[in-house]
């Protein structure tokens, strides 16, 4: 029988027992048990070098764990294929550090590139591209080249590409570690936004100005190991 939570819905990702060391190195992640469930909002924290972004990585399929299970989407990720991986990754947005913009491309490009990749032509998506660049504030930068953005942009440009595809989970690794006060503010009112229009929400970060400004479930890392705070 299908494991459900304690809501009543199947996890969209479930860990059991996880460890992930590299290569012959300590485990940095152990017993690592939790669930991310649909249409949830949580932090993930943790001292630098506590296994955040790491933790990432496994949610995102960039990684599998060296024991215990992963569950993305009711597959296990230890036995998911090459041809599995992308197709589970189509329903997972992500914002990395660096944002990875591509610099030969324009904003509007790059946005619009994960569903040029899925095959859609250009008049099936130019409307929502440019409606969610205006809605994150880059509709007058549409048309110019990354380098030209600054990292607030960079970052807003990074979160819509992320989420152009209408994922049901959205992972973003300190999303607020280049930006000031105001527009980590705006940033995360965003997520919260996005949040209500269904997308679960996993933000890794050590900012606790941000945690305190929207009280979410947090799961804190340290020495490898998992502490889960949930809301009162
Ligand atoms: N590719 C790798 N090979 C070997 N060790 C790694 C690798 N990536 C990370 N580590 C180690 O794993 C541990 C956790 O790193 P990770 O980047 O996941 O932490 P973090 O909590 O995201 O840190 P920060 O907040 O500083 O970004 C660190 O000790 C790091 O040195």
């Amino acid at each position: 029988m299908e494991e459900r939570s304690a809501h009543g819905y199947q996890p969209l990702i479930r860990f059991d027992n996880v460890g992930l060391r590299y290569g012959l190195g300590p485990e940095i992640l152990r017993d690592v048990t939790f669930a991310i469930e649909p249409g949830s909002f949580q932090y993930v924290t943790g001292p630098s070098g506590a296994g955040k972004s790491s933790l990432l990585r496994l949610l995102f399929l960039s990684l599998k764990p060296t024991r215990g299970m992963v569950e993305i989407f009711g597959q296990d990720a230890a036995t998911a294929s090459r041809t599995t991986v992308p197709v589970l990754r189509r329903r997972i947005g992500i914002v990395f550090q660096d944002f990875r913009l591509l610099e030969h491309l324009t904003t509007y490009e790059n946005v619009a590139l994960p569903l040029r990749v899925l095959g859609h032509p250009d008049s099936s998506y130019r409307h929502d591209v440019t409606e969610l660049l205006e809605w994150v504030g880059l509709g007058d930068k549409m048309w110019v080249h990354p380098p030209v953005l600054s990292g607030g942009e960079k970052q807003r440009a990074a979160i819509a590409r992320a989420v152009i595809t209408r994922p049901e989970i959205l992972l973003a690794d300190e999303p607020t570690g280049n930006v000031d006060p105001p527009l980590a503010r705006r940033l995360l009112r965003l997520f919260i936004e996005l949040n209500r229009l269904g997308t679960s929400i996993v933000i890794a970060t050590h900012d606790l100005a941000l945690m305190d400004q929207y009280d979410a479930r947090r799961l804190i890392l340290n020495s490898g190991l998992m502490e889960i705070h949930d809301v009162v």
